[in-house]
């Protein structure tokens, strides 16, 4: 299906130039952001050719099509805005900004180039970091705090709030990337089928006491509910557990002990106090184990979170999570959906590993996805808590072995959601993630809806940095051996070239690697080799800079370049040097997806 789509745009100074594509969009193209490249017609205006209207949003449906778009053309300064489409067959509003932003230029990150220019680019901060975007960081002033604070990707947790509530927040990450200029990445995480209780009838906490006799119910109520009681999200719940079975709430944060089955409901002494969280993850054990039951059998993927992924792809985020992972063909089966549903977009699909079966399925899932979760909440409460550490120290070594970013997730700084201060032994927590190097820390509670968010972040920041520094000093190179991964020669001599840069980079103490890669492939290779320099990954379209976020050590430029290292390489260090980003002399490394070589050079 293809339409032709007519932008008719007025500008604030009362200038209406007109648009009209050069090339004809397809539908499907509509779902995710594109560049658009556009005749103007004649106008008040006049904009050298040929310009670009960057399609940030736009979401399709079969009625009407609207679309945000930030038309990127030569010299078109200053903000437009108020427009509408012309021709009818496009509805729905279209908001449109101008930015002169011509091929000639360069787009880093704004924080990035801030602690560029001030600490020089040895010491930039290689973890990345993710945060929960909760009731505690939702405002648009919170959430510019925590862009200033590091935060390379904003998580939302499909668990909790409505769409419209999610919306707004991807609303406004973008539009504090688009107007201040910074790149957060957006995850979105699904909530997944396993059981879990209720929303507690719309209270924020209940706290359970010891020796209390509570209900847990399939039944729905009236709200608000009945007192002690909590409602399940599984059906099959009252059959399938028995008397003397014990329930963990959120792997053991509240516990309680089956006592009585009447019907639906299931009464239960809590026979360890704590807070219950609305939607909390609840298992149950019988002597000892975990009973996997008919809930064994509940889809990965849920009706609920199938709408919640089409929500996610109409929305472009750049990262879909997948709660409860079992296999790897739940993924695959993803991929394909969003090939379908979002031919060019590039939304990576992050793989929870958070359940026994993942793990023992790990090599085969983490090959099938393009990124996992070392989830530790649920995980703890699937395996016994003093193996969580051995297995965390598995995902981060086979996800670095296989080329997969990876993620270290939950309570790395738990007590900060109350306390101003991290624990000694959270510290120390952090530090182990940093040291074995994973790619990137997750806040949880801590950051959605903790009291010190930014805090939290800061002790992140300054413990990645002081961490990784320390290992740089300490000469502790790569011990880790990384296995070809290629499927063909073509990549074989990528990895080669990839090894090998990184290496020289530690022998001849280089200041930066830069990579010229179209679709991320050749970053995450040199990434994947942890040098001890930063690498600058210049890319051509903002969605692959986005999602490079993720990924240890790289610092993600957009650049338009060609096939001419040569020019390509001018051109970046002539545009870094006048942003004060490199200086005359660095020594540089250089690789590319074009040109099979490694180029050794001082900045000139
Ligand atoms: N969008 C949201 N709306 C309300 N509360 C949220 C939201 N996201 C997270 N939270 C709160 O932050 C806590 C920690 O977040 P997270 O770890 O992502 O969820 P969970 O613990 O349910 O897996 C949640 O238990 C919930 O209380
Ligand atoms: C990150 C996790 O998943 P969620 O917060 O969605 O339960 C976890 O279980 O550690
Ligand atoms: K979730
Ligand atoms: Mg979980």
């Amino acid at each position: 299906m293809s339409k032709s789509l007519n932008l008719f745009i007025s500008t604030s100074s009362g200038t209406s130039p007109n648009f009209t594509p050069l090339s004809k969009p397809s539908i499907s193209f509509l779902t995710g952001n594109f560049r658009l490249p556009v005749q103007l017609k004649p106008s008040g205006v006049s904009v050298p050719a040929p310009p670009e209207l960057l399609i940030t949003k736009a979401s399709y449906d079969p009625e009407t099509i609207s679309a945000a778009a930030l038309a990127s053309t030569n010299g078109l300064g200053g903000v437009l805005s108020g427009a509408s489409p012309e021709q009818g067959s496009y509805g729905g509003g279209v908001v449109v900004s101008a930015v002169s932003a011509d091929t000639s230029s360069i787009e880093v990150d704004a924080v990035t180039e801030a602690e560029l220019k001030e600490n020089g680019f040895r010491s930039t901060r290689r973890t990345k970091l993710i945060c929960t975007i909760g009731p505690a960081t939702c405002g648009s002033e919170q959430l510019e705090a925590l862009a200033v604070g590091g935060m390379n990707v904003a998580r939302i947790n499909m668990c909790h709030g409505t769409r419209e509530w999610h919306q707004i927040v991807i609303e406004r990450v973008r539009r504090l990337n688009e107007e201040k200029g910074y790149a957060v990445a957006i995850m979105m995480d699904t909530e997944g089928s396993e059981i879990h209780m209720g929303d507690l009838g719309g209270a924020s906490s209940a706290k359970a006491e010891d020796g209390e006799v509570w209900t847990f119910s399939v039944r729905a109520f009236e709200s608000p509910l009945p007192e002690r009681t909590i409602n399940l999200s599984y059906d099959g719940f009252a059959e399938d557990v028995k008397v003397g079975d014990e329930l963990l709430v959120d792997g053991g944060m509240v516990r309680f002990e089956v006592i009585e089955k009447i019907g639906p409901d299931v009464k239960c002494r809590c026979t360890d106090p704590g807070l219950l969280l609305p939607r909390a993850n609840l298992t149950f054990w019988r002597h000892g184990s975990l009973v996997r039951e008919r809930n064994a059998m509940l889809p990965t993927i849920s009706s609920k979170d199938w709408l919640d992924i089409d929500f996610g792809i109409s929305e472009g985020v750049d990262f879909i999570a997948i709660s409860f992972v079992k296999s790897a063909e739940v993924i695959t089966h993803l991929k394909s959906y969003i090939q379908a549903r979002a031919r060019d977009s590039d939304i990576a699909v992050i793989a929870k590993i958070e359940s026994v079966d993942s793990l023992r399925n790990l090599e085969e899932i983490v090959l099938a996805s393009d990124g996992a979760m070392v989830a530790r909440g649920d995980l703890g409460a699937q395996i016994p808590l003093e193996q969580v550490p051995a297995a965390q120290q598995k995902i981060v070594q086979v996800c670095r072995q296989l080329n997969k970013p990876v993620i270290v997730a939950s309570q790395l700084l738990e007590s900060m959601i109350e306390y101003p201060t991290p624990t000694r032994a959270e510290v120390a927590d952090v530090s182990e993630a940093v040291r074995q190097r994973a790619d990137a820390l997750m806040l949880s509670g801590e950051s959605a809806m903790g009291q010190y968010p930014e805090k939290a972040l800061t002790v992140l920041r300054s413990v990645s940095l002081r961490i990784e520094r320390w290992w740089r000093e300490e000469k502790h190179h790569e011990a880790m051996e990384l296995p070809d991964t290629a499927s063909s020669f073509a990549d074989s001599i990528s990895e080669e070239i990839c090894n090998s840069a990184a290496k020289m980079a530690n022998n001849l103490e280089v200041d930066a690697l830069f990579v010229y890669t179209k679709n991320g492939h050749l970053a995450s290779l040199l990434s994947r080799c942890r040098p001890d320099c930063p690498i600058f990954a210049f890319t051509t379209t903002t969605s692959v800079r986005r999602r490079l976020n993720l990924q240890w050590g790289l610092i993600p430029f957009r650049l338009s370049f060609s096939d001419d290292m040569e020019s390509n390489l001018n051109k970046t260090f002539s545009l870094l040097k006048a942003r004060g980003m490199i200086k005359s002399d660095d020594l540089v490394i250089a690789v590319s997806d074009m040109l099979q070589s490694i180029q050794v050079m001082n900045v000139p």
